[in-house]
């Protein structure tokens, strides 16, 4: 697998990348923001932001920093290698995800007509994941998210009133049904520019604003390398991952 992938038909809508990155990490415990921790030596949000430009279909990346942050990053970007074809934009970031992404789409100039959003705490998914995202988005979906079958069964519960109180089960969705989606999530920009207008209640993900508007969203592979770093565990795996590939790459 190529860690660069093919440039895109000449008429291609051009793509833009949102990268919230503005978030606290409060899961994965004290210290700097998450996507300033560093990953084999590296900020998580530098590997996120190389993990979109080595798409040749992407030709900015808009990341959305931690409210005080920007010029951190903004260094950050210019003191890492990154490719020469891609444009780099930083933008403060706001209280919430939805937030952060939301003054990451007020920064993109006009010319982009394909949107993906993703997190920096995402820091390793490879680019054929991001390319296939791109693709589904090209070939006419309004939206596309990267998705997995689960391996646990789920159970829909009564949240306990206090924590550690057992939680009466509810029921148990057909598992073959789920799916566990990940990012990049792609977007016919104007799509998610309007869920961002009209959209006010808590989501979790962008995807998930556009179900609510009605329009349709199609789930494309995923893959297991773009695991989001939450919890302490979580680094421990990436740091396992990242130290395989460098291997295999010889450096
Ligand atoms: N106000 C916020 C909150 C989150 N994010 C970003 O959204 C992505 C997914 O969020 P998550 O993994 O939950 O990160 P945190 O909010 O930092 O984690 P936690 O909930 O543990 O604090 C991350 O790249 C995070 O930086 C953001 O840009 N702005
Ligand atoms: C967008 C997302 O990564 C899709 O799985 C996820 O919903 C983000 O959740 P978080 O709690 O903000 O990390």
């Amino acid at each position: 697998m190529s860690d660069v992938s093919p440039p895109p038909p000449a008429e291609a809508a051009r793509t833009a990348v949102v990268i919230p990155a503005a978030g606290r990490g409060v899961r994965l415990g004290p210290g700097a923001p998450k996507a300033l921790r560093t990953l084999g030596g590296v900020p998580m949000l530098i590997h996120a932001v190389r993990a979109m430009a080595a798409s040749r279909a992407v030709s900015l990346v808009v990341v959305v920093a931690p409210p005080d942050g920007a010029a951190e990053v903004k260094s950050l970007l210019d003191t890492h290698a990154l490719p020469e074809r891609t444009d780099f934009v930083v933008v403060p970031g706001g209280e919430t995800r939805q937030e952060s992404v939301r003054l990451g789409l007020e920064a993109l100039p006009p010319e982009y007509g394909i949107v993906l959003v993703h997190d920096a705490a995402r820091p390793l998914v490879p680019v054929d994941t991001v390319d296939t995202v791109i693709e589904a988005v090209r070939e006419g979906a309004v939206a596309a998210v990267p998705a997995l079958p689960l391996a646990d069964t789920v159970k829909e519960v009564e949240p306990a009133a206090a924590p550690g109180e057992p939680e009466p089960v509810l029921a148990t969705p057909e598992r073959a049904r789920l799916r566990a989606v990940q990012t990049p999530q792609g977007f016919a920009r104007a799509t998610l520019v309007r869920a961002h207008e009209q959209i006010t209640g808590a989501v979790t993900d962008d995807a998930g604003m556009v179900e609510q508007l009605g329009e349709p969203v199609v789930a494309v592979a995923g893959h297991e390398e773009a695991f989001k770093v939450t919890r302490p565990l979580d680094l421990v795996l990436a740091e396992a991952v990242l130290a395989r590939r460098r291997l295999n790459d010889g450096f």
